[in-house]
């Protein structure tokens, strides 16, 4: 058996730069990978997804430009050429990771599974199919997830696409049909509608991004609708049937029946732990109803010297999110420092086009705290960079302390609406009121200057 101070499960977000800071701090570490070091937003997630979907927004704005007064004459979508671009950004990313990693001294690279089978010690069966038993003071679970496949009569039968298979097509799906309405559904959805694709959107709940205002929900589905992607809400799936070369799927719409025939279906219905064969109870690691594991604020599992980071300790499931675990464990483990994940600050971007950028709580969760807020809200259609770029579709809109008039959350549904809520989110860090960002100098026109006119729609 082999004696380390410190090993990492799992090359993710979090592992990665964990395992090479834990190595430079002078201690005897391995990072353990059964796949490909760089975990899900590397080489299944963001930046393959987000590469495609930037080949998406070009052919939507070529296929657009004429409002623009530019003729461009046809075009055509190179599904290959895109695919080889995807992949060689990924390959590029996690070949800059495992060099990273290769390169740190202390620290050993060893591809293969590791399963918990007993206190403090892993056997990893390595990608030979051979085993080695590991031991350390410190261990860090970083396994991520991996997307969950709903109980469907039939399912197991076709072959369906996962957001990780989808990106491995040969031809662009004819009509693709997709369960579930979250990212994965709406920014695949609209990425193939705009490859060529006829897009069926199938959700189960009354409406689409529960966790977001309506009135932002019912923006997102009008500007899917205005691609013709058809989302169903409300609607069952209850049997999936291959049909010839189709795929039959039987719904129940507000309990009337329904069937559609597809050629693909992608699921996108959230994700889970990869804990179900981790050992964890060898461990006396404790995990929660749905697989992940427990853990308190500073990332602690019920095992002393076991920690958890990253999607698998449950609740938002975003890269940086996974990195920020890794700085609280840096900073307490090696700096010797007391930081905690309590009430920090959770952004995202949910990258369908135009962005959703989010910051803090919305409007929905004000109404349900009994918290006493002002809301700012303007439609793109006044925004003078919209009209200027011709993209005025979305809004923007603000949730501020009625008492402080600090900014409690905000929703930015925009051409780079990523960028612009972090702007409000600089100053929800900085304490910056809603009335210092409505008299403040910004560039004329950007969207920045924009939020000058977003609060002072609380003037009126
Ligand atoms: C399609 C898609 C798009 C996304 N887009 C975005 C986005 O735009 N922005 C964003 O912030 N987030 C996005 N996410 C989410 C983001 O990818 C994850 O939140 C992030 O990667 C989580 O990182 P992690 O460190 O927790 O684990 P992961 O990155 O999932 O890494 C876990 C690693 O552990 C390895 N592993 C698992 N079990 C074992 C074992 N037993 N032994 C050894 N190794 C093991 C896995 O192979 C994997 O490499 C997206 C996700 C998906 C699926
Ligand atoms: N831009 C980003 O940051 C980004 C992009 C993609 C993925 N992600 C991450 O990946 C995670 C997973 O994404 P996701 O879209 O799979 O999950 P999600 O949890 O965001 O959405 C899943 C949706 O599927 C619906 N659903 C579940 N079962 C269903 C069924 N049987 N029939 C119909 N609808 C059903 C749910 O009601 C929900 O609306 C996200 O939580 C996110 O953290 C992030």
């Amino acid at each position: 058996m082999e004696k380390y101070d410190a090993i990492v499960i799992g090359s993710g977000q979090a592992g990665t730069p964990l395992s090479k800071r834990l190595a430079e701090s002078g201690l005897k570490t391995a990072i353990i990978e059964k796949r490909w070091v760089g975990g899900t937003c590397v080489n299944d997630g963001c930046s393959p997804t987000k590469t495609m979907i930037a080949s998406a927004k070009l052919a939507w704005s070529v296929a657009n430009s004429e409002k623009l007064g530019v003729h461009v004459g046809g075009y055509t979508v190179d599904f290959h050429e895109i695919l080889d671009r995807k992949n060689e950004v990924v390959q590029r990313m996690r070949g800059n990771s495992e060099k990273g990693i290769k390169e740190t001294k202390n620290l050993d690279l060893i591809y293969g599974t590791a399963v918990f089978t007993g206190p403090k010690e892993i056997t990893v069966t390595l990608n030979d199919g051979s085993e080695q038993v590991l031991s350390a003071d410190k261990f860090f679970i970083n396994v991520g997830e991996k997307p969950a496949i709903p109980e469907i009569d039939g399912i197991d039968k076709i072959n369906y696409l996962t957001s990780t298979s989808i990106m491995e097509l040969e031809e662009i799906p004819e009509h693709l049909a997709i369960i579930g309405s979250g990212y994965i559904a709406l920014e695949f959805g609209q990425m193939f509608r705009r490859f060529g694709s006829k897009v069926t959107i199938l959700e189960q709940s009354e409406r689409i991004l529960r966790h977001e205002d309506e009135d932002i929900a019912e923006e997102i589905v009008k500007i899917l609708s205005e691609e013709d992607i058809k989302i169903i809400t409300d609607c069952k799936v209850e049997l999936i049937k291959n049909e010839g070369h189709n795929i039959n799927l039987f719904l129940n719409v507000t309990e009337q029946e329904a069937n559609i025939s597809c050629t693909h279906v992608l699921i996108g219905a959230g994700r889970k732990p990869q804990t179900t064969d981790l050992g964890l109870d060898s461990a006396g690691v404790e995990i929660d109803e749905k697989g992940y594991v427990k853990v308190n604020d500073k990332l602690e599992t019920s095992v002393e010297g076991i920690y958890a980071l990253g999607d698998v300790k449950g609740g938002p499931a975003f890269t940086h999110i996974a990195y920020d675990d890794y700085r609280v464990i840096r900073k307490n483990i090696i700096e010797k420092g007391n930081e905690s994940i309590k009430d920090r600050l959770v952004p995202y971007c949910m990258f369908i086009d135009p962005q959703l950028g989010r910051v803090g709580i919305t409007e929905q969760e004000a109404k349900e705290s009994g918290k006493e807020v002002l809301v700012a809200k303007m439609p793109n259609s006044s925004v003078a960079r919209s009209i200027e770029t011709g993209d005025t579709r979305g809004m923007m809109k603000a949730v501020i302390d009625k008492e402080t008039g600090k900014i409690l959350g905000a929703s930015v549904l925009a051409e780079e609406g990523g960028e612009i809520v972090t702007i409000l989110q600089l100053a929800m860090m900085g304490g910056i009121t809603y009335e210092q960002l409505k008299e403040g100098v910004f560039a004329h026109p950007t969207y920045a200057e924009s939020l000058n006119n977003l609060f002072m729609t609380l003037d009126k």
